[in-house]
Order: C-alpha cells, then structure tokens, then sequence
C-alpha cells in the first residue's frame, strides 16, 4: 500500500496520521483532498459507532480503503462529558478555544486530585468488500486550570500529563505522537496489519 484515504478534514488528525504513516512508507489523503465528498453526520453514541460510519460512507464513495478516526475527551467530574461530542461542545461551528473555556468554566472550583480525564480514540478501517476493522487506543491525564503550550490541536492545551510535567500541547509532535491515544490506537493496527489490510497491505 502506498497511500490511504483518512476520513477527515481535522488538520491536526491529518498531520499526526501523516507523520505515523511516513514511517511506514505510506502517503496520506485527507478529505481536504476530497473536497466533493460529503460530511458524514456523527450519529453514534460510542466513537466506535462514529468512526464507522465515517469509514463506510467515505470508502463507499471513494471505493478505497478508508480509515476513519473518532475521538475526544472523557473528563471523569464531568460524567464523561463532552466525549462523543467533543467537537462541538460549545457549539455548532467547531472552535478550539471556545471548547476550553467552556470545559474549564464547567470544571471552576473542583480541585486537581478529581480533574482526571481521558482522551479516547477509535479508528475504523473500511476497505471494499471487506468487514470494517476497528482498533482503539486512549491516553490518561488531568484537565489544567489553564491552557499551556501551542502544539497539537484541540483539548491538548488543557489535558495535563503529571508525569511529563507539561501539557499535551507542550510536547513536540514526536512526543505526542509517542504517547497520544491515537498514536495507541495506531499500534494496535500496526500489530494486526497484515490481517486487517490483507492483499491491500502487501500489494498496493
Ligand atoms: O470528524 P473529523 O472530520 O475527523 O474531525 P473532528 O474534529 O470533527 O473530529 P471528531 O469528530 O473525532 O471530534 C474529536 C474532537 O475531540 C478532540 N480531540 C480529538 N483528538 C484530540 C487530540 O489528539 N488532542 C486534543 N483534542 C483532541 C478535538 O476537539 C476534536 O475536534
Ligand atoms: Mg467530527
């Protein structure tokens, strides 16, 4: 395989895949790439029901294999929340910052020792005439009274890793994407890719 459709118009997903991919010699397409095909609707009340449907829409169009990623963040005080929704917490047009505030004003007086959170990701491998695969990965940490750090995307200015010291968003791309739930999730599909890609994985 020489190239893969990832089924997204993130930016920050698109690069990290892009690095985690380079190693294996293989080029990554976006969505951006594809401006014709249409949003998929997140539907699904799990990421993995999420990252499905993206997967299976897009490779249905695209009669290519497809991965999809669905992710975000579990904050524990919070019940959960905004999970699934992650993307749009705050609102219907997506804004990074405007996701923080409204995370941490939700999060105003609870102290650190109960601020912990998790950041989840699945990703759903759809390939033509195939069953969809699906891996997931996650990544524990803690939500910053204030944001920190200008790399990544998303949340990862106010998702604190107490071993490090620092937050997601002050770690180099290589650090986070030793680490991140998404960089699990892909070693999880590295461990099973032979049987995930079958003759895709070997031959094209
Ligand atoms: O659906 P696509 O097009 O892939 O892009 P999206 O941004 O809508 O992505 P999701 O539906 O998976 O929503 C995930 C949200 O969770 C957050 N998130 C996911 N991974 C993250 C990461 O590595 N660091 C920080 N925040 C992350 C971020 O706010 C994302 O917008
Ligand atoms: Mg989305």
């Amino acid at each position: 395989m020489k190239e893969i459709v990832i089924a997204t118009k993130n930016a920050g997903k698109v690069r990290e895949f892009a690095a985690m991919f380079a190693k294996r010699g293989i080029e990554v397409k976006s969505l951006l790439d594809f401006p014709d095909v249409p949003d998929v609707e997140e539907t699904g009340s799990t990421f993995v029901e999420n990252a499905k449907l993206k997967a299976e829409a897009v490779c249905q169009r695209l009669q290519r294999p497809v991965i999809a990623d669905d992710s975000g963040l579990a904050v524990d005080a919070l019940g959960g929340r905004p999970g699934v929704h992650s993307a749009r917490y705050a609102g219907e047009d997506k804004n990074d910052a405007r996701n923080i505030a409204k995370l941490l004003h939700e999060l105003d007086g609870v102290p650190m020792e109960k601020r912990t959170a998790r950041f989840h990701c699945a990703l759903a491998v759809a390939i033509p005439g195939q069953s969809t695969a699906i891996v997931e990965g996650t990544c524990d940490g803690y939500i910053a009274e204030a944001p920190r750090g200008e790399g990544g995307f998303g949340y990862d200015p106010v998702f604190y890793l107490p071993e490090r010291g620092k937050t997601m968003a002050e770690l180099t791309p290589e650090e986070k994407n030793a680490i991140s739930h998404r960089a699990k999730a892909l070693e999880k599909l590295n461990e099973q890719w032979d049987e995930i890609m079958g003759e895709k994985g070997r031959t094209e």
